[in-house]
């Protein structure tokens, strides 16, 4: 059975103060948790989430990483970096990183070869627009963003990985899909992750993110293809995030 996960992307949100009470309601609470917890905090306040979790359980992704390995990169942070400071996921594809900073495919399949290069365990966020949606191109969308990491990665290698699903329109704007519509999308990335091995995609988690609250929660998480969900806005609020955690026991 897979476990269920629930990962916090802070985005570019907090302060040194603001985090240290969400870390400490966070660690106060996790081990009530049957959830696998995970924060995403921006580059800088990695360290302090590193500290303040270490002895928790819950663990640290950061949410992206270069595609370099190091170098003349200015600005650039390496998926080493991130490994070595104690961190073990990193978000790769969020649709801020591909709508925002032009990510294509090519580039986030090299971030994910960098990510995999330093141990870390990717969470390969996918999702389509609104108009996508509306035009009936959801999961073509979704598995043209699947498809090359599954041509450029080797099955050792996908082990390591998890799939967000997160339609681009549900973002942050308090619109969910519904269970049944991200049970559909949920049910054909894990058949065409089994059209590469049928055991690893009975295995691999697939979250969902998109205005998930904790009164949406467990409808959503109670999905067979659903495991657990990866949590913007929410996730800044302790108390939020930890009842969308306890909703997905
Ligand atoms: O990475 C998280 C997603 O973008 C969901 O964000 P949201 O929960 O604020 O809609």
């Amino acid at each position: 059975m897979r476990q269920k996960r629930v990962a916090g992307n802070w985005k570019m949100n907090g302060d040194q103060a603001q985090n240290a009470a969400l870390l400490h309601a966070i660690a106060e609470q996790a081990e009530k948790t049957t959830a696998a917890l995970l924060v995403c905090p921006p580059f800088p306040y990695l360290l302090q989430a590193v500290a303040a979790l270490q002895t928790t359980g819950v663990e640290i992704g950061a949410q992206d990483c270069s595609a370099y390995q190091e170098g003349a990169y200015t600005g650039e942070v390496s998926a080493r970096m991130l490994a070595d400071l104690g961190v073990q996921w990193v978000l790769i594809g969020h649709s801020e990183r591909r709508h925002y900073h032009g990510e294509d495919n090519a580039l986030l399949v090299e971030k994910g070869r960098r990510a995999v290069e330093a141990g870390l365990k990717p969470i390969l966020c996918v999702g389509e627009t609104l108009a996508e949606r509306e035009q009936g191109l959801t999961q073509q969308v979704v598995a043209a963003q699947i498809a090359p990491f599954l041509e450029h990665f080797t099955l050792q290698e996908l082990a390591s990985f998890c799939i967000a699903y997160e339609p681009v329109w549900a973002i942050g704007t308090g619109l969910t899909a519904t269970p049944e519509e991200a049970q559909a999308v949920h049910a054909a990335i894990r058949a065409q992750l089994a059209e590469v091995d049928a055991s690893w995609a009975e295995q691999v988690g697939v979250l969902y993110g998109g205005s998930v609250k904790a009164d949406n929660a467990a409808s959503l998480f109670s999905m067979p293809d659903i495991d657990g969900g990866l949590i913007g806005g929410a996730s800044l609020d302790a108390g939020q995030f930890l009842a969308i955690a306890n909703a997905a026991e």
